[in-house]
C-alpha cells in the first residue's frame, strides 16, 4: 500500500525535477545537454574511471568515441543532479544527518548515509563558538560547505542552510554561485528576517510574502545562470507569527517561482506536519527534525508515511557531541584523566579521517613515507 503511494508520488515529482535535470558539465566532453536519462548507466558516475565497455564503438549523444590511446576521463555526475534523482526515483525517505565539521562528516560518511545536511545551527556553534542568531555569514557558512561537500565528491550529496541568504537578491545570488562552485547539491533559503534565529526559538520575525518570493526568483535566476541543477528548497518560518495559511499561501508562491521543495519550519502537531504534505502535494517537502524543539518527535518511517521526501536531522550530531565532551571535561577536571574508552585509539580517529586513502595517494604516487607503517 506504501509502496503504491510511493510509486504515484515519485511519479508526480517528476514534473518539478525534469525542468533542471541537464547535466551540466560537459559529460564526456561532448554533448552539454545529456540528460541523466540518456546517459547509459554503465557510463553513470565513474570518478577518473577510463573509458567504460558501452562507450566503445558507441556513437549515439552522450558518447564520444575512442579518438586517441588515452584513456577517457568521465567525469562524475555533479551532486545536485545527484541528490534531484534521488529525489525522485528513491524508493525511501532520504534520511541526512546534521553534520557541521569535518569530523562529524567523516562519521556520517563512515556511517554510510545516502545524503548529508550541514546545519547553520552547528556551523555557528562549532567555527564561531556562538547561537543560532544569524551571526554566521555567507564566508563562513559557504568554507564549511566546501570542506564538508569535498571531503567525498562522488559520495552523499551534501544539503546545506543559506539561512535568509544574507542579503538582497545580490548578496543571495552570490550566495548560490558559491555554494555551487563548492559542490553543494541543494540548500534551503527562508523568509526570516536577516537578524534571525534558530527556527525553534521564540520570537521569530518574517519578511513580506513578497520579499520571501524575491529571495527564492533570485537564487533560482542565480542557478539557471549558472545552469546549476542545485536543489532549492524554500523554507517558511511564518507558523508561529502568521499561522499555518500563510505558511501554505507562502510555500505555493515559492514552487511556482521555481522552489524544488518546500520546509514547513516549526510543525507543531504530528497531524500538520502531515497536512502540509497533503496541501502541497505533489510538490516534495522536506522534514526538519529538532528533537527537544517545538516540533514532536516524528520518526524516519512517519515522516516517509506523511509522504515526505527528505528529511533533516539537524542537531544529530550537535546534541551528542555537546553530550559526550562536556561529560568528559567534567570528569577530566574531577578526576585528572578523561575515561576515554579503550578502543579509541588516536588511529581510530584518523581512520574515520581518511588515513588509509590518504597512505594510498603517498604510495600510489611513487612515495615512501608510509612505507613501514603508521
Ligand atoms: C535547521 C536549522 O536551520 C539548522 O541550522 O540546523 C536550525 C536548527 C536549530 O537551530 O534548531 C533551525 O531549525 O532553525
Amino acid at each position: 500500500m506504501l509502496r503504491e503511494k510511493l510509486h504515484v508520488r515519485r511519479d508526480q515529482f517528476a514534473g518539478y525535477f525534469s525542468g533542471l535535470s541537464s547535466v551540466p558539465s560537459t559529460f564526456n566532453g561532448s554533448n552539454k545537454n545529456t540528460t541523466l536519462s540518456q546517459i547509459p548507466q554503465a557510463c553513470k558516475p565513474s570518478l577518473w574511471s577510463a573509458k567504460t565497455p558501452c562507450c566503445e564503438g558507441n556513437t549515439s549523444p552522450g558518447h564520444s568515441p575512442a579518438q586517441s590511446p588515452q584513456p577517457q576521463i568521465a567525469l562524475p555526475l555533479p551532486a545536485s543532479t545527484r541528490l534531484r534523482h534521488m529525489i525522485q526515483n528513491s524508493e525511501k525517505i532520504i534520511v541526512c544527518p546534521g553534520v557541521y565539521d569535518g569530523l562529524s562528516a567523516r562519521i556520517a560518511l563512515s556511517v554510510g548515509f545516502s545524503a548529508m545536511y550541514m546545519t547553520g545551527a552547528g556551523t555557528t556553534a562549532s567555527r564561531l563558538g556562538m547561537a543560532d542568531l544569524g551571526i554566521a555569514q555567507l564566508h563562513d557558512m559557504r568554507t564549511n560547505a566546501e570542506m564538508i561537500a569535498n571531503l567525498s565528491p562522488d559520495g552523499p550529496p551534501l544539503i546545506a542552510d543559506m539561512d535568509t541568504g544574507y542579503g538582497g537578491p545580490i548578496i543571495i545570488a552570490r550566495a548560490v554561485q558559491q555554494y555551487i562552485l563548492a559542490g553543494v547539491a541543494g540548500f534551503h533559503i527562508e523568509d526570516q528576517v536577516l537578524q534571525k534565529r534558530c527556527g525553534h526559538l521564540s520570537g521569530k520575525e518574517v519578511v513580506s510574502s513578497d520579499e520571501f518570493l524575491l529571495r527564492i526568483q533570485a537564487a533560482k535566476g542565480a542557478a539557471l545562470r549558472l545552469r546549476s541543477d542545485i536543489v532549492i528548497i524554500a523554507r517558511t518560518d511564518a507558523l508561529q507569527s502568521r499561522g499555518y495559511e500563510e505558511c501554505i499561501s507562502r510555500l505555493r508562491r515559492a514552487r511556482d517561482a521555481g522552489a524544488d521543495m518546500g520546509i514547513l519550519e516549526g510543525c507543531v502537531t504530528k497531524a500538520q506536519a502531515a497536512q502540509a504534505v497533503q496541501d502541497l502535494a505533489p510538490w516534495p517537502l522536506c522534514l526538519n527534525s529538532v528533537e527537544n524543539g517545538v516540533s514532536p518527535v516524528i520518526t524516519a518511517a512517519e515522516a516517509q508515511e506523511m509522504g515526505y521526501r527528505v528529511m533533516i536531522f539537524s542537531f544529530a550530531g550537535l546534541a551528542p557531541a555537546y553530550t559526550a565532551i562536556k561529560a568528559t571535561f567534567e570528569w577530566l577536571k574531577a578526576e585528572g584523566v578523561t575515561g576515554t574508552a579503550s578502543d579509541v585509539t588516536p588511529k581510530t580517529i584518523f581512520r574515520v579521517c581518511g588515513l588509509e586513502e590518504a597512505m594510498e595517494i603517498d604510495k600510489v604516487a611513487g612515495g615512501s613515507a608510509f612505507s613501514k607503517g603508521v
